[in-house]
């Protein structure tokens, strides 16, 4: 099975999950990157249950307003049903890295705001210790340097992400070579540092579920 496959899968068994849900005016979070558009993909048939949805980037809500389903700002919803979103790494306690595609900051939102957080990926996104993935994270453009030497303090080596602006008119440093074995400390200590707008760990708000695409199917984690 090639990865779009397993991307597949792990799409398919999160819209089983919604699905299941008992409401019929869904609110929906929905993630950003290649896994999270394989299950908007997969949505069609479950619009009539959809009251709205909630998106964390511009391009994944150009293609669920693609597909007829109506996007709403955060601040018109209550609280969102159920996100899903894919990650760049996760371990055994649900905790991520997260922001490959840039998106962090509004996934972090709408992760935050949701009542279940189920993330979706591959089997090799399962890693023992966070941190082979540069951990991305936003920037408030003038702090860029400063908070690069304080990046570098802590022990990390940021690259600046040069081509890239952030929905938030912002920028990415990725940070290498972090042994991320506290990931609740560091994503405390790097939201402390002045500038910084978000990082991509999502270890305060783990996920509540990791479903992950296997050639033998899909394998679910949970808290
Ligand atoms: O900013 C992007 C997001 O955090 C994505 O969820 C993450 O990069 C995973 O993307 P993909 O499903 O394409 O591997």
């Amino acid at each position: 099975m090639d990865k779009a496959q397993l991307k597949a899968q792990v799409a398919a068994a999160a819209i089983e999950r919604v699905a299941a849900l008992h409401n019929d005016d869904l609110v929906l979070g929905i993630g950003t990157g290649s896994t999270a558009e394989a299950f908007i993909q997969l949505l069609g048939p479950l619009r009539a249950r959809i009251d709205t949805t909630v998106s964390s980037s511009e391009r994944s809500s150009t293609l669920l307003r693609e597909m007829n389903i109506p996007v709403s700002d955060l601040n018109a919803v209550g609280e969102v049903d159920i996100y899903v979103d894919g990650a760049d790494e996760a371990n055994a306690d649900l905790q991520l890295i997260k922001g490959g595609g840039a998106a962090l900051t509004r996934e972090k939102i709408v992760a935050g705001a949701s009542r279940q957080f189920i993330c979706i990926a591959d089997e090799s996104k399962l890693v023992p210790t966070l941190g082979a993935f540069p951990l991305p994270v936003e920037v408030i453009p003038m702090a860029r340097s400063y908070v690069a030497r304080q990046i570098v303090a802590l022990g990390g080596q940021p690259v600046w992400r040069e081509d890239v602006v952030t929905d938030n008119g912002n920028v990415i440093l990725d940070v290498f070579n972090l042994l991320i074995d506290q990931p609740l400390t560091l994503e405390g200590q790097l939201n402390d540092i002045p500038g910084v707008v978000c990082n991509g760990l999502f270890a305060l708000r783990a996920a509540d579920e990791l479903l992950l695409g296997t050639p033998d199917g899909v394998r679910s984690l949970t808290r």
